[in-house]
């Protein structure tokens, strides 16, 4: 019945918007138990009419039977990897190497974010409907998770706003919050179960289930850091904006990224981040600095090892905690 249908688009707009707010803007608009109130009474309603049940309403995140095994994906804009380094010294030769290439009269900012410890994720938004989720695999192929990315909250089934691309290919890291990873634990140890090395590892094997249900009770959590690629639209000139747009279009931005103008502020960046490693709520294993503007980074380009526009300043290994 339309009164029906128009009922529930209704419902599910306004849950969707909720959603944003938590998950995108980490804002909520409303407490918990209103949101609660408000699922239970858009699953009534689709329990009693079942033939409108679309794919995007937010009740459609956990897939019923597990798959038999994972299909290939291939990445038609290949995830590459970055390079190191691994102290000041070799990351203004990184520097250095950049104003070389573009002039000493090019000067050029630098985006800084936080290098999450987790399992890098390919997301595929055809006519802002989420189409398929893919592991990094090689870089070239990877594999189709999408039954597993559906169950992450922070991850939009259905983009928000408008003016986004045909098709986009929006790509981040998948990570588990440190206090998430240690009650996986409890709960494994209580349950006599194997327990996680580590947060990456415990994010990394929740993506590689073939039983969604099983992904969908783990604590996951997604920050977008790129994108691959686009059809049918255009983006912003310059990296940091984009992922402003991504954050209006319904993704999650790490809260610590800052823009800064040359490779003294990444030196500042550093000794921030490092200073506060061990209280964020997430584990990290760097940095990534990225060169903001797109022009300068198509003028560099890439070598074997990654982008010439982007390094990773690795952290010391966080010496283990032995609880
Ligand atoms: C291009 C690229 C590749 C891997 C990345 C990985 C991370 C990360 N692990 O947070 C962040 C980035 O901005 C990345 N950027």
């Amino acid at each position: 019945p339309a009164a029906i249908s128009q009922q529930l688009d209704e419902l599910r707009a306004v849950i969707n918007q909720h959603n944003y707010r938590y998950y995108a803007m980490d804002d909520p608009s409303v407490p918990d138990a209103e949101y609660d109130r408000l699922m239970r009474q858009l699953q009534a309603i689709e329990a009693d009419y079942p033939e409108a049940v679309n794919p995007e309403s937010p009740t459609q995140r956990v897939g019923a039977e597990p798959l038999e095994g994972f299909q290939q994906i291939q990445h038609e804009v290949p995830m590459l990897s970055l390079d190191n380094v691994f102290n000041s010294e070799e990351l203004l030769d990184f520097d250095r190497r950049i104003t070389e290439r573009l002039g000493s009269d090019t000067p050029f900012r630098l985006v800084c974010e936080p290098k999450l410890d987790g399992a890098a994720v390919s997301l595929l938004y055809r006519h802002g409907k989420l189409e398929r989720g893919a592991t990094r695999g090689d870089g070239a192929v990877g594999e189709d998770i999408t039954h597993n990315v559906r169950t992450i909250k922070s991850i939009p089934l259905r983009l928000m706003g408008e003016g986004y691309p045909d098709v986009i290919e929006v790509r981040g890291e998948i990570y588990m919050p440190k206090k998430g990873f240690d009650e996986l634990n409890e709960r494994a140890r209580a349950n006599d179960e194997k327990t996680f090395v580590n947060p990456r590892n415990a994010a990394a094997g929740s993506l590689r289930m073939l039983d969604a249900r099983i992904t969908a009770e783990r604590p996951l959590e997604m920050c977008c850091y790129s994108v691959g690629l686009v059809e049918g639209g255009d983006l912003p000139a310059g990296h940091y904006a984009i992922l402003e747009q991504l954050q209006q279009w319904g993704f999650r931005i790490n809260s610590e990224m800052r823009v800064v103008d040359n490779v003294q502020g990444c030196l500042e960046y550093h000794d921030y981040l490092l200073a506060k490693r061990s209280s964020l709520p997430y584990d990290i294993d760097g940095i990534v600095y990225k060169v903001d503007d797109l022009e300068l980074q198509q003028e560099l380009g890439f070598t074997a090892k990654g982008p010439r526009w982007a390094i990773a300043h690795k952290f010391p290994a966080e010496e283990e905690i032995t609880k």
